[in-house]
């Protein structure tokens, strides 16, 4: 099965290709803990958290208790990772979310720390989630004007050992060069969105060239319309049709899709039934593949649309 395979990222460490998306948006309390639970016990051992999701507290209790009841398993058999928030971008506060995030997490240290976004926000005293008075983030800078201090932080996180592999989640070409010019550590992932409707194929390429592992995040598509046609991933013809004929559901189709091209699949459920069937990926037979891959072609559609939320174009040049 497709599911349990890993990679090697560029510093030596094993990643599981298949992660479980933690982030259950507006998810009534104890949904986090259940979906974890599940999840670990069909078998995913690589959790995709942040503290953005303000649920790593759910996440560390549904890990403490499932580890607790079956000893054979061990911490070090988890891969986490976890990611710094837009506000949490000075040097101090990269390390101050760092440790909060352990804290809730109840571990001593993370498998993978990622800055969350290439874009600063306002900060709040309390390190609540800062919403400007139209109900926006308030975003003071591109972090990309100067994201050397910020990564200076995260290099010293993965010199002490505290994370074993360090990397970014929603980087541009553009940025990822300019990271890579000063790096003394690279970046071993960048997180973004990638489906059908969304290949990010050349900045996926970018990545396999300059030894960055890509990780896949809303791999389904989420729960988002194509803004022109009302259509989501998980509705068009040509998908399910490959789907059918291959004997899996789609979700197996897509996410076997996105390990065939090479990179991480992060699918998130709160579903049991669903959690389980997300972890029965098949291969892809050759015919099956280039017909998703015919879907993708030329298609541009970001779900995660930064402009509404954030009131600012994170990835011009992919997203257009
Ligand atoms: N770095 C970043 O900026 C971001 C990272 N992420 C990460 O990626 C993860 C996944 O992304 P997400 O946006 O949640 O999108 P996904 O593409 O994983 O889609 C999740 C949606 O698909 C539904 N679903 C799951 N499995 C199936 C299935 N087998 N059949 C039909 N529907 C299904 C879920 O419903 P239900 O739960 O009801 O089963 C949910 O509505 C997140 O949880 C998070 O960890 C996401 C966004 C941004």
């Amino acid at each position: 099965m497709a599911s349990s395979k890993t990679y090697t990222l560029n510093n030596g460490v094993k990643i599981p290709a298949v992660g479980f998306g933690t982030f259950a948006n507006e998810g009534a309390k104890g949904e986090t803990y259940r979906a974890v639970t599940k999840a670990l016990e069909v078998g995913y051992r690589h959790l995709d958290c942040a503290w953005f999701y303000q649920n790593e507290d759910e996440v560390g209790d549904a890990l403490h208790d499932f580890l607790s009841r079956n000893p054979s398993v061990k911490r070090e058999d988890i891969f986490i990772c976890t990611k710094v928030w837009n506000h949490l971008h000075r040097p101090e506060d990269v390390k101050w979310s760092f440790e909060n995030s352990c804290s809730k997490l109840r571990v001593d240290y993370i498998d993978l720390f990622l800055v969350h976004w290439p874009i600063a926000a306002e900060k709040n005293d309390d390190y609540s989630v800062k919403i400007g008075p139209d109900g926006k983030y308030v975003i003071l800078r591109d972090l990309t004007e100067n994201p050397e201090p910020t990564w200076r932080a995260m290099e010293e996180l993965a010199e002490s050992g505290r994370a074993r592999a360090i990397g970014v989640s929603n980087w541009t070409i553009a940025g990822l060069r300019q990271l890579l010019s000063f790096a003394r550590i690279k970046p071993a992932v960048n997180q973004i969105e990638i489906h059908p409707f969304l290949p990010n194929t050349e900045l996926v390429q970018f990545c396999f060239d300059n030894q960055i592992l890509p990780a896949a995040y809303s791999p389904l598509g989420s729960q988002n319309q194509v803004p022109t046609t009302g259509e989501t991933v998980r509705e068009n013809r040509t998908l399910n049709e490959v789907a059918e004929r291959s004997g899996h559901n789609l979700a197996q189709v897509l996410l076997a899709w996105g390990l065939r091209r090479g990179y991480v699949v992060l699918p998130k459920s709160s579903t049991p039934s669903r959690i389980e069937s997300n972890f029965q990926i098949p291969e892809l037979s050759d015919d099956d593949f280039e017909a998703v891959e015919e879907v993708a072609r030329g298609r541009h559609c970001r779900f995660v649309n930064m402009k509404d939320t954030f009131g600012y174009d994170v990835w011009p040049e992919e997203s257009k």
